[in-house]
């Protein structure tokens, strides 16, 4: 159980605060009571948590092949799961496709294949991707499949009997490029290729339509009083800050009753409304409960749903934290601990996008950086708070920087034969690097014990930014004390010292041997992002499997006055270098041609 104490203290004084708020004053005993029940229902959940984490991607809309978008969503995933892991929690992944609705009915017509065919292929190629990109998901969902529909059904049948579903008809905009339904507020006008006057939406820019048609409505304009409390008492719900700010926004506007069906007639591939088979259930309701499904709604999620910790881009932020929380709220059910957002991977400044066609084929990337190259770039560089261009340009500058010359150097020049010449882990003199910079007794100047601060920081450092899914500075701390360590060989240059010196060689001994502890850490503390790398670096220092965990980072425990079992092992074989710098083709050719002119 690894709920921090202060944690759960600021749930608990929420609570209090919920029950005596003055915002409260208005609603009903009832409502009251409800509210509290749902946030209680959360917090003792908390408290029983026996160490399970579940977490998911957004289900992936195949009208088209993945991008680099889509991979990043399931990289971030991955590295969450594999770092909860690490730390020894039972975690579960889900992934998935969703492969209902119209634009779905669309892309298949126009690739002459039948829904699910056309469905398949393109979920195959999420699939090939992600086992291609080392994504360890513990559960693939379709939204086609039989156990899908069965949830969805139920789900659907819950809402109904308590009266939060009504038969009603449904006028106004709708995009079918997002699914969504838009007030003439989220609407404007624009030109399409042809110069014709069509109207937008202002949030996406996708062509909108007016619609007209009866079809259900869910209450949704009922929960906007919960959805505040849930956010207000749970501030964290929604990562980061600035989008738990544009939900609170969001909910100061309008909240109409969503429509939450579509004629039959005008969209046949999806889950028919129960009942009723001359509607279609919309889209948004029947994938958002895919993450039900996989937790094992309706009969065995309670387990894993009251743990449940959603990824998704910005652009689904809305279905997330104000229609799936509706629903949720109005099926009894728990809602989700967390939902990160993270923005978008634009090219030239415009959205990499399935529909605009502008998108970076990530399995042809990471054939050519490497999968490790690519998941270490997209985390490294990929901010939550902002969108990111992307060009190859900045990849290869960032792996050679980082990966090949930073991170691989320290590797090669620790376990270079020249350097260590009997291939083990050496042994640390407390002599040489005593524990107080005391007089001038040992080798270790103050640079040396500012590393050493920072290294003994690192863990939690890097722990917090993955808690918070900033990834990126979690690699900006890992990066400043690789550095540090290099800074730290540099200076004190061991190839310089003397091996017939007694001395000398406990000196050099001792440099190595904190240097093979840094790169130790470093190795650990990467797996979630770089697990070839990291399985490569640890295999070359002889740390074995089992010493691999969070638990069994514990830095440099002979500077502490503790044994070290490293310490007189043999490294692991040389499987050559950690990272091969990248060449850039176009610019290194050039670079080539010059510096043979020149010579000339
Ligand atoms: N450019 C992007 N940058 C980061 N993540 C993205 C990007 N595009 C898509 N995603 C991820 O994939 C999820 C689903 O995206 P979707 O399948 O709608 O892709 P899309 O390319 O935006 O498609 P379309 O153009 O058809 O709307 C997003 O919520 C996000 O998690």
């Amino acid at each position: 159980m690894r709920i921090p104490f202060l944690f759960i203290t600021r749930r608990c004084k929420a609570f209090r605060s919920l029950q005596q708020s003055p915002f409260l004053s208005p609603i009903s005993a009832q409502l009251r009571h409800q509210r509290i029940a749902v946030l209680r229902h959360t917090s003792t959940h908390l408290c029983k948590d026996e160490g399970r984490y579940y977490i998911t991607t957004p289900i992936f809309y195949v009208n088209a092949a993945p991008h680099l978008g889509h991979l990043y969503s399931a990289v971030s995933a991955d590295c969450l799961h594999r770092y909860k892991l690490l730390k020894g929690f039972n975690s579960k992944f889900a992934t998935g496709t969703d492969e209902h609705g119209l634009k779905i009915q669309q892309a298949a017509d126009a690739a002459g294949k039948d829904p699910l065919t056309f469905c398949t292929d393109v979920s195959e190629r999420f699939k090939y991707l992600f086992s291609s990109c080392n994504i360890s998901y513990t559960d693939f969902i379709r939204t086609t499949e039989e156990r899908h529909r069965q949830a969805v059904e139920h789900f659907w049948s819950v809402l109904w009997n308590k009266g939060l579903i009504y038969k009603g008809s449904y006028e106004g905009w709708y995009s079918t490029q997002d699914e969504s339904f838009l007030t003439p507020l989220q609407v404007t006008d624009a030109l399409d290729s042809t110069g014709k006057e069509i109207k937008v939406s202002l949030e996406s820019g996708h062509k909108v339509e007016w619609m007209k048609e009866e079809n259900y409505m869910f209450r949704l304009s009922a929960f906007r009083s919960q959805l505040l409390d849930w956010l207000r008492v749970n501030p964290r719900a929604v990562q980061p800050e600035r989008f738990y700010q544009t939900v609170l926004q969001w909910l100061q506007e309008d909240l109409p009753d969503l429509s939450v069906s579509r004629q039959r007639n005008r969209l046949q591939w999806g889950i028919p409304v129960p009942g009723d088979p001359e509607q279609t259930i919309y889209v948004w309701l029947d994938a958002l409960v895919n993450y039900l499904t996989v937790a094992g709604y309706p009969d065995k999620h309670e387990q894993w749903w009251h743990v449940a910790h959603h990824i998704v881009g910005k652009d689904i932020l809305k279905f997330h934290a104000i229609y799936w929380p509706s629903f949720l709220l109005g099926a009894g059910l728990p809602l989700p601990q967390t939902i990160h957002v993270h923005s978008h991977w634009t090219v030239g400044g415009k959205k990499m996008s399935k529909s605009l066609g502008n998108v970076v084929d990530p399995l042809e990337r990471s054939q050519v950086f490497t999968t490790d190259g690519m998941r270490y770039f997209l985390l490294r560089q990929g901010v939550p708070d902002s969108d990111c261009d992307y060009t190859d340009d900045k990849v290869i500058t960032l792996l050679n920087a980082e990966l090949a010359d930073s991170l691989g150097g320290l590797l090669n020049r620790c376990t270079a034969p020249a350097l260590n010449p009997a291939q083990v882990y050496p042994s640390f003199c407390t002599e040489s690097f005593p524990i107080e910079q005391i007089g001038n007794k040992g080798r270790a100047v103050v640079e040396d014990y500012h590393m050493l601060n920072a290294m003994k920081s690192l863990q939690a450092l890097v722990e917090q930014h993955y808690e918070s899914m900033h990834v990126y500075k979690a690699l900006e701390a890992i990066t400043a004390c690789v550095r540090q360590t290099n800074g730290f060989v540099q200076r004190h240059a061991p190839w310089k010292l003397d091996r017939r010196d007694s001395r000398d060689q406990r000196w050099l001994d001792t440099i190595i041997h904190v240097s093979l502890e840094c790169l130790r850490i470093y190795g650990t503390l990467l797996q979630p992002i770089v697990p070839e790398i990291s399985n490569k670096l640890l295999s070359r220092l002889g740390v074995q499997p089992g010493e691999r965990s969070w638990a069994a980072l514990n830095f440099l425990p002979r500077f502490q006055g503790m044994d070290c079992p490293f310490e007189g092992r043999a490294l692991g074989s040389d499987s050559g270098l950690l990272f091969s710098r990248l060449e850039r083709p176009n610019v290194d050719k050039q670079k080539a041609k010059k510096t043979k002119k020149q010579q000339k």
